[in-house]
Order: C-alpha cells, then structure tokens, then sequence
C-alpha cells in the first residue's frame, strides 16, 4: 500500500470550514461579535471535520489571539482537525510552534497580498530550499505539512522531495471556468491529473478556494481522492443567509453526493 494510501487516504473527503471571514466582520466594531471561536464551535457540532484559518501578517481577519482561543477550543473537539494556512517565511512558523495544529498548510502569499492566487513554484531549486527546512521542522513538531499548488502535475514530485505529507490544490482556476460546461471539464481534467501525480508520489491532497455549493459536488466526482477540502469565504457568506449548522450540513451533503453511487 503506497504511503499516501496508508497514512492520508481518507474514504470520504473531510470538510473543514475557513473562519476568517467571521474575524472581518468582527474587527469592524470593538464589541467581539461575531465570535469566531463560537462559529467554529457551531460549525464543528454540526459535523464539520476540522477549522482553518489563515493568519495574515496584517491581521485584516484572523487575529493572534483568535488562533490561540481556536486551539483552546479545538482541544476539547479530539479527532477534529485545526488547520493553519501562511507563508512559512512570514508568520506562519511562530504559530506553529506555539499551537502545533494538527496541519500546517504552507501558502506562498506576499504580506500584503489580496487573497491567495497562486502555488508555490517547486521547479525553483531557491524554493525549495527555503521550504524544505520548515517542513521538516513542522514534522519534528509532529504537525502534518500540506503545499498549495496550482495544479501542476510535473511540480507534485518535487512537493514529495521536500518532505511534504500533502498538497492543498489550489481551485480558483476550476471555480471560475465552472459556469462553462467545456472550460470546466478541461479544468477537471487537469486537476484529476494533478490529484493522480500527487497520489503516485505519496502525497495526500487537499483542495480549497472558492468552492462552494454549486461547483464542490462535481469537483469530488471527477478528482480521485480528495482528503480535505478546507471552504470559507462562500461557506460564511452561505451562512448569513441560513445559519452555521444548515450550512455545514448542505456542504455535507454535497460531498456526500459527490462519494453516492451514481
Ligand atoms: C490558501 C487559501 O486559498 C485560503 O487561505 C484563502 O486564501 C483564504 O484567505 P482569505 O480569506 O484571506 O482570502
Ligand atoms: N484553503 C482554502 C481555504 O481555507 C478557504 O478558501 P475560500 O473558500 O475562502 O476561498
């Protein structure tokens, strides 16, 4: 049995929710609402896998604080999963070594960048030696390390050569050609091919940016063998119109249907 098999293979594609977009709400008034730890909360009762966040150097959204009161919270949620996104060169490392979440998803941003756009380029020997030490150390910490990649088959080997356990496909691209029913199929063609390279070099895969309700479904039928994905910005948004718990279980049962028998 090939290492991803053993150690990532999962028979149906966990959800974890991104709160982010609960702290930016939050940090437009000094009152603490909407609390970030109590939409985790309701989100994980209502069977969601696991929680993200994504740290950034700005603290536009999650705060220090909020990652720290997450994983409070998470120890009481055994068999949950916290995940923290960043770029390792930035803040990312600190938080790791303070928290130890159950991943770390390494994400090459810029300080100042809008929202992730892009994965990290593995073909650059300068990258990956920046890289390469800091998944190490995560893995010494006993933290699960996962790359965003855009979804580059030729780029998965290198993402095993630096020690990765995981990649986390990076799926903009995809939900933005969802819509045309010829450019999506492209789409999954090339991420199903991206999934298998990664699977053949013994690493998990994740999936995550802007999925959502409309475009996950399909997503999971055509691309083998999908952990994780990790939602927030549609999940939220989807939430202000029908609350935490509906939400997490319409996102349920759109994995579930991706995993029925057709
Ligand atoms: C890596 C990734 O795709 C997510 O972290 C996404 O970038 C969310 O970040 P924002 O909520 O700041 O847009
Ligand atoms: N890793 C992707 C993530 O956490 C959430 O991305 P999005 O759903 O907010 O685009």
């Amino acid at each position: 049995m090939c290492r991803a098999c053993r150690e990532h293979h999962h028979p149906q594609t966990q959800l974890s929710v991104n709160v982010n977009k609960v702290a930016l709400v939050r940090n437009t008034r000094h009152l603490g609402i909407p609390s970030v730890t109590r939409a985790a909360e309701l989100c994980l009762q209502a069977g969601a896998h696991g929680i993200t966040v994504h740290p950034r150097p700005d603290e536009r959204h999650i705060r220090a604080a909020d990652v720290h009161e997450l994983a409070a919270l998470m120890q009481r949620w055994p068999g949950r999963e916290y995940n923290i996104e960043g770029n390792p060169t930035q803040n990312l490392m600190a938080f790791i070594r303070d928290v130890r979440p159950n991943q770390a998803t390494f994400v090459p941003d810029s300080e100042d960048q809008f929202t992730s756009d892009h994965g990290w380029q593995l073909d650059d020997a300068a990258v990956r030696a920046r890289v390469k030490p800091l998944v190490a150390e995560c893995r010494s910490l006993g933290v699960r390390v996962s790359l965003f990649m855009d979804p580059a088959p030729a780029l998965m080997a290198w993402a095993a050569e630096v020690g990765a356990d995981r990649v986390e496909l990076y799926t903009e691209p995809y939900a933005a050609a969802h819509a045309d029913p010829a450019v999506r199929r492209q789409q999954l063609i090339a991420y199903g091919g991206a999934a298998q390279a990664a699977l053949t070099n013994g690493l998990g895969v994740n999936a995550g940016h802007d999925l959502n309700r409309d475009n996950l479904t399909d997503f999971l039928r055509a691309v083998p063998g999908v952990a994780e994905v990790s939602i927030g910005h549609a999940l939220i948004a989807d939430a202000l119109e029908l609350g935490y718990a509906a939400t997490v279980r319409d996102y349920l049962r759109c994995i579930d249907a991706a995993f029925a028998a057709a």
